[in-house]
């Protein structure tokens, strides 16, 4: 079980309980694995699109999410917003994190090496709240079982949250591990 208690005012932005599966990982099973890389090769065709209407999800539905982003935090509008080249960097980098992830799903170092890197960067560089990857794991999960109702069924949408649940469990381990939110200015 891992945890990742809120220090921001982003409450009112969330529905209580929305993201709380999220909070407990176990181990894929060989039968997840499968599941989880037939569905992602369908989305992973239009990468593009699935990532930036997921990025416009989460900073459209949780605003506070945009304060990270120098280019866009001062947005509102969800068109404008798809239109920022920032955005869309940052979407391709998200899918592209993912797609290693679900490629290397039977290679639990290289698992664990990418969410490491991950982890420290948005922690030391980005100075992230880590409770973010919990929200946006949330919303992928909102946004590709609207977009691939087909795909997305329910034991597919089981797998998926237990592989997003591995990640919030990793990367809060590595916040944990850094020392956040008390990290020292000497690490960036
Ligand atoms: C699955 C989750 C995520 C993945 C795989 C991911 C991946 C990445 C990668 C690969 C980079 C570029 C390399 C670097 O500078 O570290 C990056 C940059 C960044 N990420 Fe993420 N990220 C994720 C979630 C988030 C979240 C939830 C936020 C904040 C709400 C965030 C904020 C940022 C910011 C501010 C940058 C720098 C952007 C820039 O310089 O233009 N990321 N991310």
């Amino acid at each position: 079980m891992c945890s990742s208690r809120s220090t921001l005012g982003f409450q009112m932005e969330r529905k209580q309980g929305e993201v709380d599966h999220l909070e407990r990982s176990r181990p894929l099973t060989d039968k997840e694995r499968v599941m989880i890389q037939d569905s992602w090769a369908k989305v992973y065709q239009n990468c593009d699109d699935a990532g930036v209407a997921i990025l416009v999800r989460l900073f459209v539905n949780f605003p506070s999410s945009k304060q990270y982003f120098s280019q866009f935090k001062h947005i509102e509008d969800a068109e404008e917003l798809e239109k920022s080249s920032q955005l869309r960097k940052h979407a391709r980098r998200v899918m592209n994190a993912i797609n290693t992830l679900v490629e290397s799903l039977d290679n639990s170092d290289k698992v664990s090496s990418v969410l490491n890197a991950v982890g420290k960067a948005h922690a030391i560089r980005h100075k992230v709240d880590p409770v973010y990857f919990k929200i946006l794991s949330g919303v992928i999960l909102e946004v590709l079982g609207e977009a691939y109702p087909q795909v997305m069924t329910a034991e597919v949408a089981s797998a998926w949250t237990n592989l997003l649940a591995i990640l919030c469990c990793s990367i809060n381990a590595v916040y944990e591990e850094l020392g956040w939110p008390h990290l020292s200015n000497s690490t960036s």
